[in-house]
């Protein structure tokens, strides 16, 4: 069957919602003295939009195929990625069909390799290759998990992030994930609260609710190593990403240095199958969470899940909402889902993408059930109440 070819592709930058790096207003926990790599410097400790987490903003690519059917993703990297998409990526989509979405990422991974190979280009390719999974879904009537080989089970299963994991077992999440408040820096008082926090976390749900703790980069092995051990008095079911992504020898030690019992995770500013493979030959976690619209969209997640199964590792995606839901229900090795608590005091459960997305699904009781995704392509829909700026054309 032909499908019509790709006719144009246009990447727009907008402001405000969305999840994780997209911006918050104030008071919002993603924001609330998260330690980071930037706690070192007092100024920049409270808050994360201080030096400047939002400061590139969403983007939003969309491909339009010569019949007028539109698909679209959304992924960070704003303008900067919008000029990426637009004056770079766009030639090797335009005038080709869909269906060659492995050629087409090849030659924007290899055609931007000297400058790129991680970060703000693979998050622009990301949303590249997005896109075209959702057009290539809408054109042949089919949502993404389908072309993906189908669901391996009925439901995805949920652990929610957020500054509430009290709240997230109440709302029927299997576990919650807090972010780390207080870096080395802050020395023996900042670990001592940091542990006193878990503690009071674990009186609150009891002794069988997974409990997690996000470091978002922010440690160093020694640090992590203490951290991990007073943490597993408290039942700490994973450590995750304690220390910069390029400290692959850090993370190894890590690993050595962990509770038995706990996990150590890692990944989701990681990228692409040789990032991946760095990090799973080096034994330097056991789960890990690419970001399905940082590491290089679906066509790059099929090949960076399959070399983690080939060694018994397991992929749990982080946030991303849809992008990574029809790839979750689809492999065995990625048996449950995170889902980032987006309400200001994470006492709620609202939709990750908001206000970008329209129809994006949620979990009920921390559960949603496959045919919740039945829609062709992502299933979901750009609003088109916000404003997109496009800030380049070609
Ligand atoms: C809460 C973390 O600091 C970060 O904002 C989200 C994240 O890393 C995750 O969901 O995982
Ligand atoms: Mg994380």
């Amino acid at each position: 069957m032909n499908l019509p070819k790709i006719a144009h592709v246009r990447a727009y930058v907008v402001r405000g919602g969305g999840a994780d790096y997209h911006d918050q207003g104030e008071g919002h926990w993603i924001d609330d003295h998260i330690a980071t790599p930037m706690s070192r410097y007092p100024e920049y400790r409270q808050s994360r939009q201080s030096f400047g987490i939002n400061v590139l903003g969403t983007l939003v690519v969309e491909i339009e195929a010569s019949d007028g059917t539109i698909g679209f993703a959304v992924t960070t990297g704003g303008e900067p990625a919008c000029y990426i998409v637009e004056k770079h990526l766009a030639r090797f989509l335009e005038g080709r069909s869909p269906t060659d979405y492995e050629k087409i990422w090849d030659q924007m991974y290899f055609s931007t390799q000297y400058y790129g190979r991680k970060g703000l280009v693979v998050n622009a390719l990301s949303g590249v290759d997005l896109a075209l999974w959702d057009l290539l879904g809408k054109l042949r009537g089919e949502p993404v998990y389908h072309m993906l080989g189908g669901a391996v089970r009925d439901e995805l299963q949920f652990y929610a992030t957020g500054a509430r994991p009290d709240l997230a077992k109440e709302m029927g999440f299997i576990g919650g994930k807090m972010p780390l408040h207080h870096g080395p820096a802050e020395g023996e008082e900042g670990l001592h609260r940091n542990i006193a926090e878990l503690a009071e976390m674990r009186s609150r749900v009891g002794p069988d609710f997974w409990l997690m703790l996000d470091c978002w980069m922010a440690l160093d092995v020694n640090y992590a190593t203490r951290l991990a051990h007073r943490a597993h008095e408290h039942g700490l079911k994973w450590i995750e990403e304690a220390l910069s992504p390029d400290d692959y020898w850090g993370y190894a030690e890590l690993k050595r240095n962990a509770p038995t019992g706990m996990l150590v995770t890692t990944g989701e500013h990681e990228a692409t199958r040789w990032g991946f493979r760095m990090l799973l030959e080096m034994e330097c976690c056991d789960i890990i969470q690419p970001d399905v619209g940082w590491c290089g969209g679906i066509t790059e997640m099929i090949k960076i899940s399959a070399l983690a199964d080939a060694r018994g590792k397991l992929v749990v995606p982080h946030g991303s909402s849809v992008y990574s839901y029809h790839f979750v229900i689809t492999r065995h090795n990625s048996p449950f889902a995170e889902f980032l608590m987006m309400a200001p005091k994470a006492d709620a459960v609202v939709p990750m993408f908001h206000p970008q997305l329209l129809g994006e699904p949620t979990p009920e009781n921390g559960r949603m059930r496959a045919s919740a995704l039945d829609k062709p392509g992502f299933g979901v829909e750009l609003n088109r109440d916000i404003a997109l700026h496009r800030p380049y054309t070609h």
